[in-house]
């Protein structure tokens, strides 16, 4: 929209000319300022839905709350068609770790990863230190080009931009951006305020993940990659609590390998090592996703069973028992090694679970841990269960 605006010209014309002529400007200069505001105004709102947008990801505590809130907000704050993202993940360690904490990528359709930084589209060329980061791609929507950054382009796609994300000098990804205005990204358009968005974006994602992969580490075991004791203690409270609330049994296993000090004996301590591996992926084989293994310290692992009666948790953990009896454990091509273990089972029954969840806990791992001492006690390689009084 052009405004011309008469500019003050002396007049030689009669009065009423005069007014006339005046009154007309005065008209062009008031819908010429109104124009103004109205921008200004305009300019204004688009500032204060970014900032908005700003403090959601910023204050975003997790992976799937961060990417969510760009999926959802961007489109709408910056009237976008098409908003996506795509992570370099080397060597799958995001995926993975998001994986374990329980993010469903199916969710999140517009998140992408690539393995290696040149599939992201940039110019790179010879890139050290000093190199500024590549400028963001900006142009016509191309189906073939753009099949990458856009899997699920919608209808009438016309112009996108390709804004890198970039940590250190470091690129980490890229954020997508696409529009059905085929003059919303041109190659002259000014760059600055998408780097902007996507430099936030992107100390966002690194704190996110970083905070992620923490939060993994201090909850597993570095040896078998199993959950550990810290997180089984937390878990078991509040599946004790959801099973009250929901009144379903959940039971508990206590696993520990037979003589595991002959193991490491006969085959060193690295060894002993590969079978706890070894029998910890035997372990999680048997179970459902929904039940959480530990190891518990040691050669002892338990294994948590939501919404199984003490019959049904018995039958996983004869099936676990016959899958480590039953395949010799091959540590190198010459050594074999015949590996048992000794399980004790115990039932949380929700009628019966009354009192501080802590000492429901405490007497359920109790019981669990009663079953295996028998179980060992009995001749080992056996699966013994705590029987109600
Ligand atoms: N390789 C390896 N060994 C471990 C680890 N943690 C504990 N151990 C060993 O596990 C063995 C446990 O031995 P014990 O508690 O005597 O029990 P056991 O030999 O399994 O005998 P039973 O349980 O009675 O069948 C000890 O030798 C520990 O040194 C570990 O992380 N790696």
């Amino acid at each position: 929209m052009t405004h011309t605006v008469t500019g003050a010209m002396p007049s030689h014309a009669d009065p009423a000319t005069r007014a006339s002529e005046l009154a007309a400007e005065n008209q062009a200069l008031r819908a010429r300022m109104a124009y103004l505001l109205e921008q200004a105004e305009r300019n204004h709102s688009i500032m204060c839905r970014h900032q908005a947008f700003d403090l959601d990801i910023v204050g975003a505590g997790t992976f799937p709350e961060l990417v969510g809130t760009i999926f959802r907000n961007l489109p709408v704050i910056s009237e976008l068609e098409s908003v996506t993202l795509t992570l370099i993940d080397e060597d799958a360690d995001i995926r993975t770790v998001m994986g374990k904490l329980g993010v469903v990528f199916a969710d999140f359709p517009h998140l992408i990863f690539v393995e290696q930084v040149d599939e992201l589209g940039f110019d790179l060329g010879r890139r050290n230190a000093s190199t500024p980061a590549p400028k963001p791609l900006l142009g016509m929507y191309d189906p073939a080009r753009h099949a990458l950054p856009f899997p699920n382009a919608p209808a009438g796609l016309q112009s996108v931009a390709l804004v890198p994300l970039m940590r250190n000098k470091r690129i980490i990804g890229c954020l997508n951006l696409g529009s059905v205005d085929p003059t919303r990204f041109t190659p002259s358009l000014g760059t600055d305020f998408i780097e902007h968005m996507a430099s936030i974006i992107a100390i966002c994602l690194e704190n996110v993940i970083s905070n992620e992969m923490l939060k993994y580490i201090g909850l597993t075991d570095s040896l078998t990659g199993v959950y550990n004791r810290r997180y089984l203690d937390r878990r078991l409270l509040e599946e004790i609590a959801r099973a009250r609330r929901q009144r379903y049994p959940i039971s508990l296993m206590f696993i520990d390998i037979d003589h595991f000090k002959r193991v490491n004996d006969t085959v060193g301590h690295q060894g002993g090592d590969d079978v706890l591996r070894e029998v910890a992926g035997r372990i999680k084989d048997e179970l459902r996703l929904s039940d959480a293994l530990a190891r518990f310290g040691g050669e002892e692992f338990v294994v948590l069973l939501i919404d199984a009666d003490l019959d049904s948790a018995a039958f996983v953990a004869e099936r676990i028992r016959a899958s480590v009896a039953g395949t010799l454990i091959g540590l190198t091509q010459e050594v074999r090694l015949s590996v048992t273990v000794s399980i004790g089972v115990a039932c949380l029954d929700p009628d019966q679970a009354v009192g501080e969840p802590e000492l429901v806990a405490r007497d359920l791992l109790a019981r669990a841990d009663g079953a295996l001492y028998q179980a060992k006690e009995g001749g080992r390689n056996r699966v013994i269960r705590h029987l109600p009084a």
